[in-house]
């Protein structure tokens, strides 16, 4: 098997605080991983770390390795913003910027140095059509982005990721804030850019990770419990705890 991203005997300290203890996981390309457990485990933080996302929090230490297509993330010479638009985010609340839904899709672009105005449409407009968004939009263009519904931003913050053509996207909880049509939206989504992009996603939801994801990784107390194909994990895990946590007796 490919694997697109892959963790080595990770740790990540917040100061003298451990929060994950040795995390190992191969992240296959094209597919969607879930990242499932109690809150608190550890899974936004895992998640972080494959973007370096957490070189944001000053206190934050790491040991162990993460690769990119075999290639060394946290190696000194990375260049980071090449690897943000290579391994997009998309967060829990729906973050817009406060301007129009063109500008939101063209500002990605442009900081990369397109700025050729017929080129900047085809992207907004294939970003917006590959965020299943386009029909809604394509007669407000101009319109604030502030102005959509919560699913409509967040299909929206989808589109501004894959403007920049990324890779992997890293979704935290993306249906959290979100209606349940809102939330099928974004799952059907999820099942579409999958055939394109590699795919790593917390989720409270347990359902919605057995819908939507190939692999489930299970985090508890900041370890790894264990990782296996999605319907292995919900019909028949390995780890006891595992089976307790899916079968709701904690959490
Ligand atoms: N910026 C931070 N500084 C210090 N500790 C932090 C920070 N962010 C998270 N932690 C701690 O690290 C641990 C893991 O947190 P994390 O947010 O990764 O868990 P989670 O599984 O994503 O939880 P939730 O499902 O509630 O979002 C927790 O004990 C948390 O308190």
């Amino acid at each position: 098997m490919q694997y697109k991203m892959q963790a080595k005997n990770l740790n990540l300290y917040y100061g003298s605080k451990q929060a994950l203890y040795n995390i190992s996981l191969n992240v296959p390309t094209n597919k969607v991983v879930a990242l499932i457990g109690p809150s608190g485990c550890g899974k936004s933080t895992f998640l972080k770390t494959l973007n370096r996302m957490n070189d944001l929090i000053e206190s934050v230490h790491i040991d162990g390795d993460i690769f990119l297509d075999g290639n060394d993330i946290y190696a000194p010479d990375t260049d980071i913003v090449y690897l943000r638009k290579r391994v997009g985010m998309v967060f829990q609340r729906p973050n817009p910027f406060p301007m129009s839904i063109y500008e939101n899709i063209a500002y990605g672009p442009r900081v990369h140095g397109l700025k050729n105005k017929n080129k900047l449409n085809e992207v907004v407009e294939k970003s917006l059509r590959s965020a299943a968004l386009w029909d809604e939009v394509k007669d407000r263009l101009t319109d604030s982005a502030m102005g959509m519904s919560g699913g409509q931003q967040q299909r929206l913050c989808i589109a501004r990721v894959l403007a920049v053509e990324p890779e992997v996207i890293l979704m935290d909880e993306p249906c959290s804030a979100l209606d349940p049509i809102s939330t099928m939206k974004i799952e059907e989504l999820v099942a579409e850019l999958k055939k394109n992009y590699t795919i790593v996603m917390v989720t409270h939801n347990m359902q919605q990770a057995a819908r939507v994801s190939d692999y489930t990784a299970f985090f508890l107390n900041g370890k790894l419990v264990e990782h296996d194909i999605t319907d292995v994990i919900f019909t028949n895990p390995a780890d006891k705890q595992t089976e307790d946590y899916i079968s709701g007796r904690f959490g």
